[in-house]
């Protein structure tokens, strides 16, 4: 197989990928993620993980690169990351005791071949106080996470139900990246 590059600078997108193998390099790839008034969520998330990859490959054309974009969904809006301390209460506020939508956008590239896969899972969450919501924000966990929380950090108590993907929610569908692996 071809030397893999993950287009990323998600630490967690890193630890997922390293249970498929240890022989990659990590390039992140800065692109502009700027969402088009009226694009689909779908569009979107596929779209920007097709120029994350392409950002790499185009630099490394020899190489196998993986290029993901994870956002949060509620009632049709795309929320990424929260772009302070009160966009993120704002987002976990309407989170509570409701069901959102998490997908991932991936791109597997090389000279060979192309492949791009949308994956997703649907999340409840309990009821949060405000307590909750100021003390989960003040731990800074909410800054750099699509939709404000990290289900797999402190996040994850407020998690009634998961439908879908858990890896997905996490950043990086890693049972699906392996599968797709076995065609390249
Ligand atoms: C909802 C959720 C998101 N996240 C993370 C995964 C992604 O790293 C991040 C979504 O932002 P992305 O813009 O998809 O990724 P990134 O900026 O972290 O990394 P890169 O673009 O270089 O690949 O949110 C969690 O870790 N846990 C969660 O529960």
């Amino acid at each position: 197989m071809k030397k893999i590059i993950l287009a990323s600078q998600s630490p967690r997108r890193k630890e997922l990928l390293a249970h498929i193998t240890s022989d990659f390099e990590v390039q992140p790839a800065d692109i502009d993620e700027t969402v088009t008034p009226g694009i689909t969520p779908e569009v979107y998330v596929t779209q920007m993980a097709e120029q994350k990859a392409a950002h790499i490959f185009n630099q490394y054309p020899d190489h196998l690169v993986i290029g993901c974009d994870t956002v949060v969904v509620m009632d049709g809006e795309i929320l990424g990351k929260p772009v302070d301390k009160e966009d993120a209460k704002a987002m976990l506020q309407r989170y509570s005791n409701r069901t959102h939508d998490v997908l991932t956008g991936l791109t597997l590239m090389s000279k060979d071949k192309q492949i791009t896969k949308l994956a997703q899972a649907s999340v409840t969450f309990y009821p949060l106080d405000d307590d909750q919501i100021n003390d989960y924000v003040a731990s800074e966990e909410p800054m750099d996470k699509a939709g404000a929380y990290g289900i797999q950090g402190g996040a994850s108590i407020f998690i009634k139900e998961i439908e879908g993907d858990y890896y997905a929610i996490v950043g990086f569908p890693v049972g699906l990246v392996n599968e797709l692996l076995k065609s390249f």
